[in-house]
């Protein structure tokens, strides 16, 4: 789906990331871990083109990311459903439309998708706050929405980051929950996290490779988490 080879990152002079390979095949659910500042949301960027490697060669769906034009970009980011690490919304528009901007913006007929959306609601345990703005939301609430926008386009490809920040131990088991389910569903998934526990959790519920980032590598992690 998603392959990173020899990718290196630098920015300013300074190297960040340096021989980076992974592969991360269909339905298959990575986690990527590492210090804060290592390189976690970077190499999620890399992986959809926010962000071009210095050296090396990300490719998705057979296609090499940086020969694509900006069509062919945007057509390929739709296949991916990224939860940022800050999960933005338009404060000013309710939490069901931030919900299905991804949909309004590429022109999807709205009639049709609306059940998609009721549906969406559902699964994340949100139908009740549709009509909120986004300020009225708890932490838990902004994750699960951060989530079901990234899935509303029906991506073959999650890239979550930190998508249980600042939420308690229930509410980040929940989100798991989500992740693994998609996983099941045949998504492809990525999540990057630095909590250790919550990985740990994950391992009696999904088949999932640890990868972490260190002096700006990525190693498999071993049996020590
Ligand atoms: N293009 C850039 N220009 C300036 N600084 C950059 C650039 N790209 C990355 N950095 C810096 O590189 C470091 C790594 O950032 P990144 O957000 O990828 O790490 P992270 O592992 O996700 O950290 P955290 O766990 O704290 O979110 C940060 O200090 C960031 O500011």
């Amino acid at each position: 789906m998603i392959s990173l080879e020899q990718v290196g990152y630098s920015y300013s002079g300074k190297e960040l990331l340096s021989d980076v390979s992974v592969d991360l095949s269909p339905g298959s659910f990575h986690f990527l871990t590492g210090p804060s500042g290592s390189g976690k949301t970077t190499l999620i960027k890399l992986c959809y083109g926010a962000l071009l490697p210095t050296v090396g060669r990300v490719r998705a769906f057979d296609a090499d990311l940086a020969a694509l034009d900006r069509d062919q970009t945007a057509l390929l980011r739709r296949r991916v459903g990224v939860v940022h690490q800050d999960c933005r919304f338009l404060d000013h528009l309710p939490l069901a439309d931030n919900i299905a901007l991804p949909l309004i913006v590429s022109g999807r007929d709205m009639g049709q998708e609306n059940t998609n959306l009721t549906d969406l609601m559902h699964w994340v345990g949100l139908s009740a706050r549709a009509d909120a703005l986004p300020p009225e939301l708890s932490g838990g609430e902004r994750q699960r929405a951060a989530l079901a926008r990234a899935v509303i386009m029906s991506p073959d490809v999650i890239l979550a980051d930190e998508p249980t920040g600042n939420v308690d131990w229930d509410m980040s088991q929940r989100l798991l929950k989500l992740l693994v389910e998609l996983n099941r569903m045949g998504k492809t998934v990525l999540v990057a996290s630095h909590d250790l526990a919550l990985i740990r959790a994950a391992k009696n519920q999904v088949q999932a490779r640890v990868l972490r980032i260190s002096e700006k590598r990525l190693q498999l992690a071993g049996a020590d988490l």
